[in-house]
């Protein structure tokens, strides 16, 4: 069971009856040695307990419901602290020679920056969660598995625009996606070159600088902007579906194509409603786990370019303000399917 819903459900019984059921569900919702989800960990014990007091001498019926229910709060509040102290490392590098690699192509770009930025992540995450899991760019590209459990996971891109930081091109966003039971729970994205933080957690809305967003309310495709971009893929076949894609849609026509150059500030556009909507083929689970909830907490919709159900790593993605405009994006997208991130070697 969810473990929110089960803290929802029990909300009208006594504090001191439900800190006892808290313990109980803590001892019996652990996972075996070895393997399984992990529901309660022993680091969430703290929040839980913070989120159970205010019952003490309270009528939970009467508001503080929510509150109580929000597990992972502390979780947020240091992903944000480590997105803004990224940022500052970004920005820092910013000032100096760039030594650039390459990943796997000539156009895949990497940097100590990437590889410095995701460590300072991953290290301080370890200390203060050590049991939750990770995913990220760097780790995965060292050789890491890129598999989305059930465990509480950090999904980590700590560059998005690489190309754009190595150029100096002003879009370059740290983002930093959180998954239990495979449904992302919180989204940051720092924008760290235009130093804004935006924010998502489920269920309570996405925001950019603490200033609440709202997706477009443009239901008429020709009335829009659409974004997406060209990747890093130089394969013929997928060069060709990118650009037929794009003439079909720009002779819709749209008012006009954009793209940032980074897939999370995509999306981030599309949840601040100045972009209708983001698709792309090719983008990688990290570069859309914390996007794909900013742009659902604002009210869009995330889709399949095939018009399925959006699948994280199918490396496919369709993010939109509505159902209309996205099931309209579909009818004109070629579409190709890269193999997925979790496929195994
Ligand atoms: N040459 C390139 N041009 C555009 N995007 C690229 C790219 N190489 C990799 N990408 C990645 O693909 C995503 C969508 O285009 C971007 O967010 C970017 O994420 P990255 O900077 O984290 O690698
Ligand atoms: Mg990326």
């Amino acid at each position: 069971m969810d473990v929110e819903n089960a803290v929802l459900e029990l909300c009208s019984l006594p504090a001191q009856v439900l800190w006892s059921f808290v313990c109980v569900y803590r001892t019996t919702c652990r996972s075996p040695p070895g393997g399984g989800s992990t529901l309660l960990l022993d680091n969430e014990e703290e929040e839980t307990r913070k989120y159970a007091e205010p019952l003490i001498g309270s009528d939970c019926r009467q508001g503080s419901t929510s509150e109580m229910a929000d597990l992972w709060q502390n979780a947020m509040d240091h992903a944000v602290a480590l997105a803004r102290r990224a940022g500052e490392v970004v920005r820092e590098a910013l000032q100096d020679d760039r030594k650039v690699m390459t990943k796997s192509c000539s156009v895949d770009l990497v940097t100590q920056t990437d590889q410095k930025v995701e460590q300072l992540i991953i290290q301080s995450v370890k200390e203060k969660f050590p049991t939750h899991s990770f995913i990220g760019e760097e780790s995965v590209a060292a050789g890491e598995a890129c598999v989305l459990t059930d465990c509480p996971t950090w999904i980590v891109d700590p560059i998005d625009g690489t190309t754009n930081f190595v150029h100096a091109f002003p879009f370059v966003a740290v983002s930093i996606g959180f998954s239990v039971n495979r449904q992302m729970e919180f989204a940051v994205v720092y924008s760290c070159l235009e130093d804004k933080m935006y924010t998502a957690r489920r269920g309570k809305g996405a925001f950019c600088n603490g200033e609440p967003l709202q997706v477009s309310g443009q239901e008429d495709i020709k009335q829009s902007i659409i974004s997406t971009e060209f990747g890093s893929s130089r394969d013929p076949e997928a060069v060709e579906k990118i650009f037929l894609s794009l003439r079909s849609i720009l002779c819709i026509p749209v008012h006009g194509v954009r793209g940032a150059g980074t897939a999370a500030i995509n999306m981030c556009h599309v949840a601040s409603g100045c972009v209708e909507a983001y698709y792309e083929v090719g983008i990688h689970v990290w570069d859309v786990a914390a996007g794909s909830l900013l742009v659902s907490e604002a009210g869009g919709v995330l889709m399949d370019v095939d018009g399925g159900a959006a699948d994280l790593m199918s490396r496919r993605i369709v993010a939109a303000n509505s159902r209309t405009i996205a099931e309209r994006l579909v009818s004109e997208i070629h579409s190709f399917s890269p193999l997925r991130d979790d496929a195994t070697p």
